[in-house]
């Protein structure tokens, strides 16, 4: 199981994410509280290793933008939160990891019209576009969709995301809330998501 630990604005969180095993890491260029210069992800991303995929994730963003943190921030891939276009999203240097927000069948109909590397289905945000901490109703997810490209989020805990992983099997689980202490990233979280998501036996650290 693939996971990504999104919304990092610390070095030593990087540090946690990347020793526990994590596939990919996300910076938040959208409004967020999760929010990081462009400057700063760069230097964080330097201390990321290659086989670690740099996630840029964005709501509506402009071309340039985008180009500017590809660019600087060496991204892999482009995570696209809000109303972007099929065309938009087709037309990117990059991967593109599109977000739906998940409130019944239909939209995973929707879906149908985008092209794009993975689709990232999430609970309908609250504040902002994403990372509200809340679960949507994973029996929503047709049997057939792509599992492939199939990225689980919205909600996930390292309590529970054991059970998502057996009962969705989705390609990848995405978390950012429940990997955070009063509003903070936890490294120890951080790693209880991780090692719970690949199913790495407590003690075999030890
Ligand atoms: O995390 C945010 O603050 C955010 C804000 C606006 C758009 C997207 C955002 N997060 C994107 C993510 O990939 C989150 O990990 C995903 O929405 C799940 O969040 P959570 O339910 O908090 O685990």
């Amino acid at each position: 199981m693939k996971v990504k630990i999104c919304g990092i604005q610390k070095s030593h969180h990087i540090k946690a994410a990347v020793s526990a095993g994590a596939d990919y890491i996300g910076f938040m260029f959208a409004q967020s509280k999760r929010r990081i210069e462009i400057q700063e992800a760069a230097e964080l991303a330097a201390q990321i290793p290659a086989h670690v995929k740099r996630v840029g994730v964005f709501v509506n963003p402009s071309q340039q933008e985008i180009d500017e943190a590809v660019q600087k921030v060496d991204l892999d891939l482009i995570q696209l939160h809000g109303d972007e276009t099929p065309h938009f999203c087709r037309n990117q240097v990059k991967p593109v990891m599109k977000a739906f927000s998940i409130t019944s069948e239909d939209d995973f109909k929707r879906m149908r019209d985008y092209d794009v590397a993975y689709y990232l289905v999430d609970a309908p945000g609250t504040d902002y576009r994403g990372g509200s901490g809340r679960r949507f109703d994973w029996s929503l997810i047709p049997e057939n969709h792509r599992p492939e490209k199939l990225v689980l989020a919205g909600g996930l805990t390292p309590e529970n995301v054991g059970e998502a992983v057996t009962e969705v099997k989705p390609y990848a689980v995405d978390v950012s809330s429940g990997v955070e202490v009063n509003g903070e990233k936890d490294s120890n979280k951080i790693i209880a998501f991780i090692h719970e998501a690949k199913g790495v036996r407590r003690n075999d650290n030890l």
